[in-house]
């Protein structure tokens, strides 16, 4: 309830700032919400590519928007290699994502970016 109210997190309340700003200068936090992402995606996308592998066919490129360090796309593109992967993310994220064969990392904003890809893949973004 004092979400609505007020129209802003509990997060934004104590630290002054939503997440993903606070993260920008606070790299420790940043990775620490990385690694557990990452974690998710490794339990979840296996699942995705044995449940509905149909959802890739025929897909030649994708961005993975907000993808984090990019673990979730460097396991699709194991399974399907002919997909030009692009794991967008803010600049502090893509700064220090892993390097992955098949795997373009770039950095911007969601909310001001235009995607010139066949399919836009979003798992998880939630408004701290
Ligand atoms: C909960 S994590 C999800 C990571 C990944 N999609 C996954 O499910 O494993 C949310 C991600 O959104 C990114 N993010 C937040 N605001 C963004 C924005 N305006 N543009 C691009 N990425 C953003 C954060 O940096 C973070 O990596």
């Amino acid at each position: 309830d004092r979400v609505l109210v007020n129209r802003n997190s509990s997060f934004k309340k104590v630290y002054g700032e939503d997440v993903w700003r606070y993260d920008a200068s606070n790299l420790d936090h940043s990775n620490l919400i990385n690694d557990a992402m990452s974690c998710d995606a490794r339990v979840v996308v296996p699942v995705i590519i044995k449940g509905c592998s149909e959802l890739f066919d025929g897909v030649k490129s994708m961005v993975d928007v907000d993808g984090g360090n990019g673990t979730t796309l460097n396991i699709l593109v194991k399974v399907f290699s002919e997909i030009l992967d692009i794991n967008f993310d803010l600049a502090h994220v893509i700064d220090v994502a892993p390097k992955c064969d098949g795997v373009e990392h770039v950095a911007g904003n969601m909310f001001t970016s235009v995607f010139k890809v066949a399919v836009v893949f979003l798992k998880v973004y939630c408004y701290v």
